[in-house]
């Protein structure tokens, strides 16, 4: 069954010469779960009010942290407050996530996201906040950055995505969109993106009624340096644009950009004369330039001009303006398509590709938490620890689980940036991670050099001197470099067994700060001195410390 689109249209046209807001109801069976209200666009009151933020704006927090904010920034520090609720708590329960959902909602909401979309994300953000593994290190309001972060995502899209190109002949892009939304600017920008991608690119001026119009895209093409396809305003768009195509196969271009005509309001005429065009070229492209700061009904336009005209993606214009984010997070889920591209200002290199990751950490203007949450996953996985805590506890930590914990630590060195906020961490300078860093190098070479079943039993190389010797031949180090290594291993063994103990939680973090000890410690003393510092910690087993001692000794 054929689907069908009930548009009610109400605008005096006093109203709509003041360019008041023309309500419309649409009413589709494919809109049943996402009732909208679409009202006109705020054209004229977007242009008029249009305060382009200067940027990112930088603010510090209470928690020490530097956070980022850019034009979302009533949505950020809304969902800051839901951060805020989870301040000295120590785990995601049905109850401590309560208020934070509350925020996380009205912050969205406030954004101009529509309510069912806001439902959705809340129930799956709640449902992944309680199912979550509590992560060592990690307190819980950084774990509902990233679980928010990573719904926000998804919520765009989950992936960039690109435009595609024709397989053979001219890739034809057309651009619809309602009045002022950038559409012609957008044309230019879009030939300016093609040119830097090395494509060859014409505009086509088929927006008959504004002669304007016309004569903007001809400025714009110069400015960019492509040439303007246009035969006046006599010619139907449809035939415009087929004669164009042809021309631009006689001149083997690349790609065109077709401009239409934006209107007040959507309305018949504009959607027979682009199904006309669609018919008359087969673009490869249609997308619907529509303005961000119209927050929801940006989401429900796109819906209704894929409804009706079947359209590939959208490209969603002053998102430097005053827009609250409701547009950016809502089109892919309402519509059902993807947002392609994203206009950041007037010039012509403003216009970028839309990253559903990128804009997630604006929404937040928490980059930096994001990256160490993903970061601490990454070295702290959970079954490591156990597997860890297992090979302690039979005492069986040998030079694998050695170099795995150096590597760790090396890792961890990459985000001194984020140092100070890891809990317990704060001790170990980054001077100190470097140092590990620099470490690592050396002590992989040795470990490099031995045998399996050297790395699995230490205590063949504690008790052989030859197989040192031989160690430290392979590794252009000295005998008395491997002593010291196979010493340090059956230290940190008895430092892993104080480590266990501070395993669960943000302690285990603090352990490393004992692991980096045990890295540094003895790196330059002589050989023996090691010895007497043990014995002021737990001592390791006798035999083993003997046997490496006497080795550096002998
Ligand atoms: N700040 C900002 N302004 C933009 C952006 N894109 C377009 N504009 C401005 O918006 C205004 C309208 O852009 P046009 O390209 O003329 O809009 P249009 O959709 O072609 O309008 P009609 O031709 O009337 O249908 C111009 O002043 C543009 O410079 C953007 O991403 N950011």
């Amino acid at each position: 069954m054929e689907a069908t689109t009930t548009l009610t249209l109400s605008s005096s046209p006093a109203a709509a010469a003041r360019r008041s807001p023309a309500r419309a109801t649409i009413s589709h069976p494919h809109l049943r779960h996402y009732p909208v209200r679409i009202s006109r666009p705020r054209v004229a009151q977007s242009l008029a009010s249009r305060r382009l933020s200067s940027g990112w704006r930088r603010r510090r927090r209470g928690s020490g942290l530097v956070v980022r904010a850019e034009t979302f920034g009533q949505l950020t520090t809304g969902l800051e407050s839901a951060w805020n609720k989870l301040r000295g708590v120590d785990v995601l329960t049905k109850e401590t996530i309560v208020e934070p959902m509350r925020d996380i909602r009205r912050a969205l909401l406030e954004a101009d996201v529509s309510l069912p979309v806001v439902r959705r994300f809340v129930s799956s953000v709640s449902e992944k906040a309680l199912g979550s593994d509590v992560i060592r290190g990690i307190r819980p309001e950084q774990q509902l950055v990233k679980i928010v972060h990573d719904e926000l995502v998804q919520l765009m899209g989950g992936e960039v995505s690109d435009l595609v190109f024709a397989k053979s002949g001219p890739t034809v892009i057309l651009l619809a969109g309602l009045q002022g939304v950038g559409k012609t600017t957008v044309c230019a920008k879009l030939a300016f993106y093609l040119k830097k991608l090395g494509k060859s690119c014409m505009l086509v001026a088929a927006d008959v009624y504004r002669p304007a119009a016309i004569d903007q895209l001809t400025v714009l093409g110069e400015q960019v340096g492509v040439p303007v396809y246009s035969e006046g305003t006599a010619v139907k768009p449809a035939e415009i644009t087929k004669n164009a195509v042809e021309e631009a196969k006689r001149n083997n271009i690349d790609a065109i950009v077709v401009d239409t005509a934006g209107r007040l309001q959507i309305d018949k005429t504009m959607m027979v004369e682009l199904k006309e065009v669609k018919k008359a070229v087969n673009p490869t492209e249609i997308l619907l330039v529509v303005d961000a700061m119209t927050g929801q009904e940006a989401a429900a336009l796109v819906t209704t001009f894929n409804i009706e005209i079947g359209i590939s993606g959208a490209i969603l214009t002053k998102l430097d303006g005053d827009s609250r984010g409701g547009a950016a997070l809502s089109v892919k889920e309402v519509s059902g398509k993807p947002i392609k591209f994203v206009g950041r200002g007037e010039r012509m290199e403003d216009l970028e590709l839309f990253y559903p990751d990128r804009m997630a950490q604006r929404v937040l203007g928490m980059g930096d938490v994001l990256s160490f949450v993903e970061k601490a996953q990454e070295v702290v996985r959970q079954e490591d620890t156990m597997e860890l805590q297992k090979k302690i506890m039979s005492a069986k930590f040998d030079f694998n689980d050695f170099l795995k914990q150096t590597q760790n630590v090396a890792k961890m060195g990459s985000m001194s940036r984020v140092i100070g906020m890891i809990p317990g961490m704060n001790k170990v300078t980054p001077a100190q991670i470097r140092e590990a860093e620099k470490r690592l190098a050396f002590v992989e070479s040795m470990i490099n050099a031995m045998t399996a079943e050297e790395r699995e039993k230490p205590e063949l190389l504690a008790e052989s001197r030859e197989r040192r010797i031989r160690v430290a031949e392979e590794s252009e180090k000295t005998e008395q470099e491997v002593s010291q290594l196979v010493a340090q291993l059956f230290q940190m063994r008895a430092q892993m067994k104080k480590l266990m103990g501070m395993m669960q939680g943000q302690e285990a973090i603090a352990g490393m700060g004992d692991l980096m000890d045990s890295l540094n410690a003895d790196e330059k003393a002589p050989p023996g001195t090691a010895r007497r510092r043990r014995r002021r910690s737990e001592p390791p087993r006798q035999r083993e410390l003997d046997a490496v001692g006497g080795a550096s000794r002998s």
